[in-house]
């Protein structure tokens, strides 16, 4: 049974669902793992001196939870989707199974970083994530200056960790249009599952 992980990571806000959401639907016998479902609970998040809660580090994540979906995923990819009532596609065996993890911190914990064939992260300006961003409601929301305190200073500091860590990334210009994102990821994944179907 073949398989390929892709990674979509990037900031907050940056099209990351939206991205995923769409691949899934047009490659057969995909399933998404989302980082941001594995939050810690609001109670064990520390706080800062300003008030913050530091929501935007890894220690906010249930990291070990994650790796082990990952790994149920790659144990048995069939079972893995049936558990999620998703449909799997008869392929003899020829047919190649994919996992895309979309998360803001998916390339700065190494143990995940080392299981993706594909990486992107997507990317947009300062002021687009900003407004972006305060139009969404998280919970807890975002309190007053929280964006500026907190999301944006940890965002340049886990960049650069992992420009400094992680090679073979393709940045995505998250200012592109939701259907030209998708049309070139989907169309390089596809070429990347002709490869793997070729090989022996
Ligand atoms: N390419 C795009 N162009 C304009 N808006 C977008 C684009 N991709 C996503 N969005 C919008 O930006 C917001 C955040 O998108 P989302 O996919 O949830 O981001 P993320 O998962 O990275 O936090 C949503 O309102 C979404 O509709
Ligand atoms: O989902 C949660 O439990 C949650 C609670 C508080 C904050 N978040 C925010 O979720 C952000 C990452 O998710 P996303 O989809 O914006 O990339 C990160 O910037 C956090 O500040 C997420």
């Amino acid at each position: 049974m073949k398989r390929l992980i892709v990674g979509v990571g990037g900031m907050t806000n940056g099209g990351k669902s939206t991205l995923s959401k769409g691949l899934q639907q047009k490659i057969s016998n995909s399933c998404i793992i989302a980082q941001d479902s594995y939050f810690k609970d609001e109670s064990a998040i520390p706080v800062d001196n300003n008030g913050f809660k530091q929501y935007d580090m890894l220690d906010a994540l249930e990291m070990d939870m994650m790796m082990r979906d990952v790994g149920s995923w790659q144990r048995d990819p069939n079972w893995f989707l049936r558990q999620r009532g998703l449909n799997t596609t008869q392929n003899n065996g020829t047919g190649v199974f994919v996992l895309i993890v979309e998360g803001f911190l998916i390339f700065n914990y190494r143990p995940l970083n080392e299981v993706f064939d594909k990486r992107y992260f997507m990317e947009i300006p300062y002021h687009v994530c900003k407004t972006r961003r305060s139009s969404r409601v998280y919970s807890p929301p975002d309190p007053p200056g929280y964006f500026d305190g907190h999301v944006w200073p940890m965002y340049l500091k886990n960049r650069q960790e992992m420009e400094r860590t992680v090679s073979g990334i393709v940045f995505l210009d998250g200012l592109k249009s939701k259907e030209e994102l998708l049309a070139a990821v989907n169309n390089d994944i596809h070429q990347e599952i002709e490869k793997l179907r070729e090989k022996a």
